[in-house]
């Protein structure tokens, strides 16, 4: 047991997928993995482990923002041994190539999150995704119909924005989407020598307004998730 999650040790695989919505892993687990079991209810963040191609995967929710990443982050890593996490979220296309469905691959992430200037003491740091996942993630996307995307993402701590200066300062810097969780979930797998990577569908286009029917419907999902399982196992 955890702060946060009432898994027993050895209930989470070492292999784990991050959607924010917890009903996102209740789905991905249940349409998935072999033989899924719930280990977790706590706060409703449902989390559940089974087999995909035969290797024990996890799938936990993590809620929205960098401090729910990172409580969910630290718990799985520090308390229950996960060593290589991948998040499976949504994003808002900042760039007029990209469409809802597209796929983004999280290279690096800057952010107005005051996060990483609190640990590194008022400088800069730059979380950014492991080259081994993310280069098994675009070979495995480009067998797929999916658009693929690598680059520059804006973690933000604001979906509701006071202004949308910084937004079009990020898109003129040709920065590709904006989410709320990988600097938390990059820098956490970097303090503590784990593997991360952040895949995202464009569920939204911030250029045009146009937005996604089917945030959370089955199609937007499956070939985000197949890529992050066929990732995920893939790595020793
Ligand atoms: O779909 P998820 O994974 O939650 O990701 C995105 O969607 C939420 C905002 O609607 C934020 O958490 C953002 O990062
Ligand atoms: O974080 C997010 C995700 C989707 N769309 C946004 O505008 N922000």
């Amino acid at each position: 047991m955890s702060i946060h999650m009432e898994a027993k040790s050895g209930d989470i695989a070492e292999r784990v997928l991050l959607p924010g919505d917890p009903l996102r892993a209740k789905f991905v687990a249940e349409h998935f993995l072999e033989n899924s079991r719930c280990y977790n209810e706590v706060r409703g963040m449902y989390g559940y482990t089974g087999l995909y191609k035969g290797v024990p995967v996890s799938v936990q929710g993590t809620g929205m923002g960098n401090p729910s990443m990172s409580i969910y982050v630290t718990e799985l890593i520090r308390d229950y041994g996960a060593k290589k996490l991948i998040r499976i979220g949504t994003c808002g296309a900042m760039q007029k190539e990209l469409h809802i469905r597209d796929i983004v691959l999280a290279q690096a992430v800057s952010s107005d999150s005051n996060m990483t200037e609190k640990i590194f003491m008022g400088c800069n740091y730059a979380p950014s995704a492991d080259f081994g996942m993310l280069m098994k993630a675009y070979q495995q996307a480009k067998t797929t119909s999916a658009n693929v995307f690598v680059g520059n993402v804006y973690n933000s701590d604001e979906f509701y924005r006071e202004t949308m200066a910084r937004l079009h300062k990020f898109m003129e810097f040709g920065v590709l989407a904006v989410e709320m969780e990988s600097t938390a979930l990059y820098t956490l797998a970097a303090k503590y020598g784990v593997k991360a990577l952040s895949i995202l569908t464009v569920g939204s286009q911030l250029l045009t307004n146009e937005r996604s029917a089917h945030k959370d419907s089955e199609q937007s999902f499956n070939q985000m998730a197949e890529i992050a399982l066929d990732t995920i196992i893939a790595e020793a």
